[in-house]
C-alpha cells in the first residue's frame, strides 16, 4: 500500500470524528457548573473508562473499586465481554455502562475493504463511546481514561470532559504509538502521526498516572508534560494471596486443568508453570516453546531428573490459536514429551488460586515502548509466587529484584537454563524466590491508590 492510502483511513477518522464532536455538541444532561461545585451528585462522582474489555482491565477495576471504598460513585465504562469480580458487580457505587461492541463486519483484515471500514470502524467506537460518556453517564467531577488506545478514547473523554466541566485524567499503560510501531516499525507515518495525536492529545489532561517511574520521565522529557504526572504502579489486589501448601494441593485437586496432575505435583515428580496473556503480539510465546523444547530433551536424555512440566496458560486473546498450532505441531514431532499445556480462561478466584498453587509464574511481557510493566508478575506476586520474565527493557528492575524475587531472561536458552536451575528438585533457590515473591507482594493496591491517586483526587489526606 501506499503511504497515502496508509494515512487515508486516519485522515478520514480524525475529520469525521471532529464533524460527529460539532454535531453533538450540547448533549441534553450537559452540565456547565464548575467542577468539584455544591452539586453534592456531581462533587466527587467518577467516571473511568476503557475502550476494551472491562473483565480483563484489572487496573481500571481497581480504580474503581478504590474510589467507591471512599464513598465515590463510579461510573465503570467499557466492553462488557468478560465476566467481572462480583466485588465490581454488587458494589451499589459502581454502575457499569457497556460500550456497544463493534459489529463484527468491521473488524475486517482485507486490505482493500479496510481502506473503508477503518474509519467506519473508529466513528462507530467514537459514538458509542459519546453516547455513553454524554448521555447515559451523569456529569462527573472526574474522568480516569486509559491509555492506549489513545485515538479516539482520549480524544473523546477530553471534548466530553471539556463540555462537562470534568477534569481528565490519563491513565497511561503504555503508549498506542510503540504498540503501533510493532506492527509497522517505528518510522512509519502512521507511528508518527500517532505518537504527535498521544503528544497532542496528552497537553490538554489535567493530570496523568503512569505504571512505571521510567513513564512518567519519558512523559516529562518528551512529551513536555511538567505537572501532576504522577507514577502509579500496579500493586496486586487483596484476591492474590500466598496459601498453605496444603490449601495448594487442593486448589490443584480442584481445578480442571491441574486435577489429573495433582499426585505426581505433590510426590515432586511434576512442576505447574503457569503464564497469563492477552495473547498479543508483544508477548513472544515462542521464546517458551523454545525453551521447553531444549527442557524436554534435555530430561529425556541427559538430566533424567529433571521433572515433567504441566504449563497452564491462562488469558483471551487473538494469538491463541496460532500458538496452540505450534504446539500441536511440536506435539507431533516428538519435541515436548516431558510437557502438557493447558490453555484456558478461569475465574478470578480460580485464576488467583492457580497462581497460588503454582511453581513458577512466567511473564513473555516484552514491552513495545520499554517502560511499561505486566500486570501478570504484580498478580504473581500477590499470589507469593516467583517470576521468571523477560527482562531485556528498561523498566524491568522497577518490578523484579534479580535473584530476590525473580530471574530475568533474554533468549530461550537463558530461559531454558534457569527452568533447570529452578525446576531440578524444587531447590533452595525456588524457596528464596518465594520468600522474596511474598514480600514483594505484601505492599497492596490501596497502599499505592490511596496517597497519590487517592490524594489527587480529593478523596484522601
Ligand atoms: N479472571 C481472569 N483474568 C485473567 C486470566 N488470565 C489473565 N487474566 C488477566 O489478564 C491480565 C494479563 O493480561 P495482559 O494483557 O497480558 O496484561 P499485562 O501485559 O500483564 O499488563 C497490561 O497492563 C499493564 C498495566 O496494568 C500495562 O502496563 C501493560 O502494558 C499491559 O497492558 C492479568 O493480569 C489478569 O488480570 C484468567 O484466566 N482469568
Amino acid at each position: 500500500m501506499s503511504s497515502f492510502e496508509n494515512w487515508l483511513p486516519v485522515l478520514v477518522a480524525i475529520s469525521t470524528s471532529i464533524t460527529v464532536v460539532f454535531i453533538l455538541l450540547r448533549p441534553p444532561n450537559s452540565d456547565t457548573q464548575p467542577a468539584g461545585d455544591s452539586n453534592g451528585e456531581r462533587k466527587g462522582r467518577i467516571q473511568v473508562v476503557v475502550l476494551g474489555d472491562i473483565g480483563r482491565s484489572p487496573r481500571m477495576q481497581y480504580h474503581a473499586l478504590s474510589a467507591a471504598k471512599h464513598g465515590t460513585p463510579v461510573d465503570l465504562i467499557g466492553y462488557s465481554e468478560s465476566g467481572l469480580p462480583s466485588s465490581i458487580c454488587t458494589n451499589p457505587l459502581i454502575k457499569v455502562h457497556s460500550i456497544l461492541p463493534t459489529p463484527a463486519f468491521l473488524k475486517t483484515n482485507s486490505k482493500g475493504l479496510s481502506l473503508v471500514l477503518k474509519p467506519l470502524k473508529v466513528l462507530f467506537q467514537i459514538l458509542s463511546l459519546w453516547v455513553v460518556l454524554q448521555y447515559r453517564t451523569k456529569p462527573a467531577k472526574w474522568i480516569i481514561v486509559q491509555n492506549p488506545p489513545s485515538m479516539p478514547t482520549v480524544l473523546v473523554a477530553q471534548i466530553c470532559a471539556f463540555l462537562r466541566n470534568s477534569r481528565l485524567v490519563v491513565d497511561w499503560h503504555n503508549f498506542e504509538s510503540s504498540i503501533l510501531a510493532l506492527q509497522l516499525g517505528g518510522r512509519h507515518p502512521l507511528v508518527r502521526l500517532s505518537r504527535s495525536c498521544e503528544r497532542l492529545l496528552s497537553r490538554f489532561a489535567f493530570a496523568h498516572f503512569t505504571v512505571t517511574d521510567a513513564m512518567a520521565r519519558v512523559l516529562q522529557r518528551d512529551y513536555g508534560l511538567s505537572n501532576n504526572v504522577l507514577p502509579l504502579h500496579d500493586r496486586p489486589a487483596s484476591h492474590f494471596r500466598p496459601v498453605t501448601r496444603e490449601t495448594q494441593l487442593s486448589i490443584l485437586r480442584s481445578l480442571s486443568e491441574t486435577a489429573s496432575f495433582a499426585d505426581s505435583i505433590e510426590a515432586g515428580k511434576s512442576s505447574l508453570l503457569v503464564s497469563s496473556t492477552s495473547w498479543t503480539p508483544d508477548e513472544d510465546f515462542g521464546v517458551l516453546l523454545d525453551a521447553l523444547v531444549q527442557y524436554s530433551d534435555l530430561a529425556m536424555t541427559s538430566h533424567p531428573y529433571l521433572p515433567e512440566v504441566l504449563v497452564v496458560v491462562t488469558g483471551k486473546g487473538p494469538l491463541k490459536d496460532h500458538f496452540l498450532a505450534q504446539i500441536a505441531m511440536l506435539k507431533s514431532q516428538d519435541k515436548l514429551e516431558m510437557i502438557t499445556f493447558k490453555t484456558s480462561w478461569l475465574s478470578l478466584e480460580d485464576y488467583a488460586g492457580l497462581l497460588a498453587a503454582a511453581d513458577v509464574g512466567v511473564s513473555l511481557h516484552k514491552s513495545t515502548s520499554g517502560v511499561d510493566l505486566p500486570m501478570k508478575v504484580v498478580d504473581m506476586f500477590g499470589a507469593g509466587l516467583p517470576v521468571v520474565g523477560w527482562s531485556d527493557f528498561e523498566a524491568w528492575p522497577e518490578l523484579v529484584k534479580e535473584g530476590i524475587n525473580g530471574r530475568g531472561f533474554k533468549s530461550a536458552a537463558e530461559l531454558q537454563s534457569i527452568l533447570m536451575e529452578l525446576l531440578s528438585g524444587k531447590g533452595n533457590e525456588l524457596a528464596t524466590l518465594r520468600e522474596g515473591a511474598i514480600r514483594e507482594g505484601s505492599r497492596r493496591w490501596d497502599d499505592e491508590w490511596d496517597p497519590i491517586a487517592g490524594k489527587l483526587l480529593g478523596l484522601c489526606p
